[in-house]
């Protein structure tokens, strides 16, 4: 049977206490989930109960103090530099701030053409056709290439983040409150070039995020963090409309997630105007 695509088994992380050079506190305890491919397993939890932190973890941008990260069966924590670097393309994220992610010095083509270039595999003439590929692939014309991020709105910056984010066909995408910045409908549009995408492809989403509405509506399945602790994890629809720990209760009464019936409308709507291509992917609920 083929590996998870992604496997977290027994995390913790430590971060230094402000002020104590020698003194750290625990913020991830014991965390342990899998990512299949073409899955969307959404990380929720309120502010401050470790979502980015195991996403860092990931990313190899914070330590593990304890536990492992496996990457198609393969120990991330003991990878060095370069064996990280080749793993780059595999692995990729996506920030919240469309307005902080993207260099305002470079044009979008230079933007588009760092890790094609980095990669050692485009020549300038291949580097061209892919990065017109990726406008393409994200609704964005074509002379977006000699342009700078301050022409662009927020949802089209998130849309050229997205793009880089899939110049070397990762397997995986970290996304880390991709749509927490946009207003409501350019969250949903963003939301839905994603799905678009990992029907496609059959990329695999990480999604980080605190919306439970999008939880539902995006995701395959959800863990949920208290205090770096998962204390609920399940299909999305049913954690969403059925939360058993008192926590996950608590955060579906502060925001409480939209009609379902409204919710299935517009999935229908969404699914119908979709090519769906790839059978690989689970069901999204
Ligand atoms: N660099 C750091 N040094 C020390 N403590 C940190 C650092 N980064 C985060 N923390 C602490 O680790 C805990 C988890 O933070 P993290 O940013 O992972 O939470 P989060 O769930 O992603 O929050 P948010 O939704 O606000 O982004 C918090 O208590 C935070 O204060």
């Amino acid at each position: 049977m083929e590996p998870n695509l992604l496997a977290v088994d027994r995390l913790a992380v430590d971060y230094k206490k402000p002020g104590l050079r020698s003194r750290t506190h625990r913020v991830i305890h014991d965390v342990s989930f899998t990512v299949a491919r073409g899955e969307t397993l959404a990380l929720v939890g309120e502010s401050g109960s470790g979502k980015s932190t195991i996403g860092k973890a990931i990313l190899g941008l914070v330590p593990c103090a304890a536990g492992s990260v496996q990457y198609q069966g393969q120990e991330l924590g003991g990878l060095g530099r370069k064996a990280r670097r080749a793993l780059a393309g595999q692995l990729q994220v996506i920030f919240q701030n469309p307005y902080g992610s993207l260099n305002p010095a470079l044009t979008i083509g230079q933007i588009l053409s760092e890790p094609l270039t980095a990669s050692g595999n485009f020549t300038r003439q291949s580097a061209g056709a892919r990065i017109a590929e990726l406008l393409e692939r994200v609704n964005m014309p074509s002379d977006t290439v000699t342009r700078f991020p301050g022409n662009f709105s927020g949802g089209q910056r998130q849309r050229i983040a997205i793009a880089r984010a899939l110049a070397l066909d990762p397997a995986l995408v970290i996304c880390d409150e991709p749509t927490s910045a946009l207003d409501v409908s350019t969250q949903a549009s963003v939301l839905e070039l994603l799905a678009e995408i990992q029907d496609r492809t059959g990329v695999s989403y990480l999604f980080i995020t605190h919306d439970l509405a999008v939880v539902r509506e995006f995701a395959h399945r959800a863990i949920v963090l208290e205090q770096g602790t998962i204390v609920e994890e399940g299909p999305s629809r049913a954690l969403c409309d059925a939360p058993q720990h008192v926590y996950t209760q608590k955060l579906v009464a502060a925001a409480p997630v939209p009609d379902p019936r409204i919710q299935r409308q517009r999935r229908e709507q969404r699914h119908q105007s979709r090519q769906l291509v790839t059978s690989a992917a689970p069901a999204r609920p």
